[in-house]
């Protein structure tokens, strides 16, 4: 499995969210450098299909961000597909619940091969309180988060996507074993978007975070190598 970086270099994923392979293997030549992993999400992943994934892993590790939940027997199923593509990160969805991860971790150690890190994602940082009343979570996002996270890593996740305004909340109440993986991340200055849950890179590596996930603020710029290289530089040893 991935190792967790222990410094500056290699804490940064860039989110390839583009329709076109073309686009986004272009993207992760010009960032790969300055970044740890691509991200490889729902949006080029349905217009492409899997054979993406190798064309981008030319350039760097590759985070297969699809999301899965879906009743055990099914996420076990997709786990089991996805296998021999040789992403080194994999996410589900933490609200699936304890035997839905279960059954992903045990199709993920049965698939033969070197296994992805497993990461269940708690609360998505585009979502702020309204929106989780919504859902019927009363309470606050941290509370949502620390028991979504707490279920998950004892269900066999071997790490967790939060925003950054929960790293130190799961940190206190989980410490160093979990491997947090955190999106929301908007440098200085960088508009926000549908993001609601939002910190700058370098406080979110300051109060924990193992990898930083920046999509926009990159792939938007003039000169996302640049961009990429600027974020990695400014982050805390
Ligand atoms: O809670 C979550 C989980 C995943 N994401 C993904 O991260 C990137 C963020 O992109 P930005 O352009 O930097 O907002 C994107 O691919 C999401 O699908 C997330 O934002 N929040």
């Amino acid at each position: 499995m991935i190792s967790r970086p222990s410094g500056p270099a290699g804490r940064l994923i860039v989110a390839l969210d583009v329709p076109e392979a073309a686009r986004a293997e272009s993207l992760a030549h010009k960032v790969a450098p300055h970044a740890g992993l691509v991200k490889l999400g729902l949006e080029l992943f349905c217009a492409e299909g899997p054979g993406v994934l190798g064309r981008l892993a030319r350039a760097a590790p590759v985070f297969l961000d699809l999301k899965l939940h879906d009743i055990p027997n099914t996420v076990a199923g997709a786990v089991r597909s996805l296998a021999p593509l040789g992403a080194s990160m994999l996410t589900l969805h933490a609200g699936g619940g304890p035997a839905m991860i279960a059954a992903a971790r045990e199709a993920a150690e049965k698939a033969g091969r070197e296994r992805p890190l497993l990461l269940a994602v708690t609360v998505l940082t585009s979502m702020d309180e309204a929106a989780l009343e919504a859902t019927g979570v009363s309470g606050g996002a941290a509370a949502q988060v620390v028991r979504l996270a707490r279920m998950a890593v004892s269900a066999g996740a071997d790490g967790l996507v939060c925003s950054p305004r929960e790293i130190r909340a799961i940190r206190d109440s989980l410490g160093e074993a979990p491997a947090l993986v955190v999106p929301g991340i908007r440098p200085a200055g960088a508009a926000a978007g549908d993001q609601s849950r939002v910190a700058t890179p370098e406080e979110a590596v300051r109060d924990g975070a193992d990898w930083i996930v920046v999509g926009r603020p990159v792939s938007g710029a003039g000169n996302p190598g640049e961009a990429a290289r600027a974020i990695t530089a400014g982050l805390p040893r």
